[in-house]
């Protein structure tokens, strides 16, 4: 049986693509072969030796200790784009939260008491302290042109809305997704300049980390509106503060509360909701389940955020997957393990990304744990799995 170790709540259909017969999967489970999460915080968990492959049923993989992971070999799958349509409404309907002051109208609303001509009175009296302003027209900056990003963007051309865009490293694949009329920023500092809408859709790493602070802040145009629905530390909430309290940023929509901005002015914070709809919470853990069970079987990588995408159909019983360091010699010394152990090579796939690579070989009988250990011990090898096209 193969254990799935799991945290958070991963979808049942998702949890369904992993038979019984062949997966236990539980929260509590000893020896695991894979963990299966969400946004459960990984980074102070000691990951058991067992462990094989992590899936991350969404996007942002900031909670898991990647670079420790890759040099265990064990490969960390993510799901792109499984929960970007959620994210893009959540999106939209923040742009609006935001513009027509829908809570301080909402909480207004709720206050009311009476019957219906003075509840009507007090509406008509009272509505002129929520006029707000229209989407089309204005202009959305948009940082980040990924899976999210690029969504946001033309969901925003279809309102109306002037959009720019900014990403230094946008792919082949989103930019024919974008649409024509998504104009390209300079810079983000150009980005944020001219904005009356700024969305954050860049992951947080140490690049991203605070990357709207206070001096990007001091050049937003007064009344900018800042949607962060990427992680809580890609801005400087100090700044964000200040810049509310000094009616810079006019709101600041966000899908992460922090103790520092509860109760603000101009706040809208979201108890994380970006991808919390009953298809996006399929999506990603149909994709992660399909991915983590190729994985486990035929040692197939797709999606992962570590380690190169290797496929190889599998056509033969006998398997072996190997995560090794990026350097000379590597394929020569498992093919020689395997070689002088009297075992043939029946097809054999390498591929590398940066640091690290990663090879599947398909031979003409079992390796013998001897063997496995034999390769195991090669310096530079991190990681070696038997892949039985049918486990016991
Ligand atoms: N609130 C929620 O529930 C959700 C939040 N997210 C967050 O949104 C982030 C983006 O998600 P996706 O669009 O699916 O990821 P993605 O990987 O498709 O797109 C991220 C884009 O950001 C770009 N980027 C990276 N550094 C940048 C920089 N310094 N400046 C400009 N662009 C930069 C990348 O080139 C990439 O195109 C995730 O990393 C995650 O943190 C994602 C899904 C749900
Ligand atoms: O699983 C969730 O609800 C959070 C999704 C998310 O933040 C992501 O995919 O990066």
């Amino acid at each position: 049986m193969y254990k799935v170790l799991t945290y958070d709540n991963i979808a049942v259909t998702g949890l369904e693509r992993l038979p019984r017969d062949r997966y236990e999967v539980a929260s509590e489970i000893q020896h695991p072969d894979a963990i299966l999460l969400r946004s459960f915080d990984l980074k102070g968990v000691t990951i058991p030796d067992s462990v094989r492959c992590i899936g991350r049923a969404g996007a942002g993989v900031n909670n898991i200790p990647v670079a420790d992971c890759s040099r265990r070999g064990i490969p960390v799958f993510n799901t792109p784009g499984a929960n970007a349509n959620a994210v893009k409404e959540i999106v939209v309907a923040g742009m609006l939260l935001a513009a027509r002051h829908i809570c301080e109208a909402w909480d207004f609303t709720r206050s009311l008491a009476g019957d219906d001509a003075a509840l009507a009175q007090a509406v008509e009296r009272n509505k002129k302290n929520f006029v707000g302003t229209e989407l089309a027209g204005k202009t959305l900056g948009v940082l980040g042109l990924g899976a999210v990003g690029v969504g946001v963007a033309n969901a925003a051309v279809s309102l109306g809305m002037n959009v720019t865009g900014f990403d230094p490293a946008l792919t082949v694949e989103r930019a024919w997704q974008l649409s024509a009329a998504v104009s390209r920023a300079g810079s983000t500092d150009d980005l944020i300049a001219h904005a009356d809408f700024i969305s954050l859709h860049v992951p947080l790493n140490g690049e991203t980390r605070n990357m709207i602070d206070a001096g990007r802040l001091g050049s937003v145009k007064k009344g900018a509106v800042l949607l962060n629905f990427s992680r809580a530390g890609i801005v400087d909430e100090v700044a964000v503060r200040a810049a509310l309290e000094h009616d810079r940023l006019s709101a600041y929509v966000s899908d992460f509360p922090t103790a520092r901005l509860m109760g603000v002015k101009g706040t809208i914070l979201l108890p994380h909701l970006g991808a919390s709809t009953v298809e996006a919470e399929d999506n990603c853990a149909v994709m992660i389940a399909d991915q983590i069970r190729d994985f486990l079987e035929n040692g197939n990588i797709r999606n992962s955020v570590n380690y190169p995408t290797v496929e190889m159909p599998r056509c033969h019983p006998h398997r072996i997957g190997v995560a090794n360091e990026n350097i000379p010699n590597m394929v020569s010394q498992i093919s020689a393990a395997l070689g002088e152990a009297g075992l043939n090579i029946l097809e054999l796939l390498n591929k590398s990304r940066g640091e690290y690579a990663y090879t599947l070989i398909d031979l003409d009988t079992e390796v013998p744990p001897a063997v496995l250990d034999r390769i195991a011990n090669i310096r530079g090898v991190l990681s070696v799995h038997p892949l039985l096209a049918h486990r016991p």
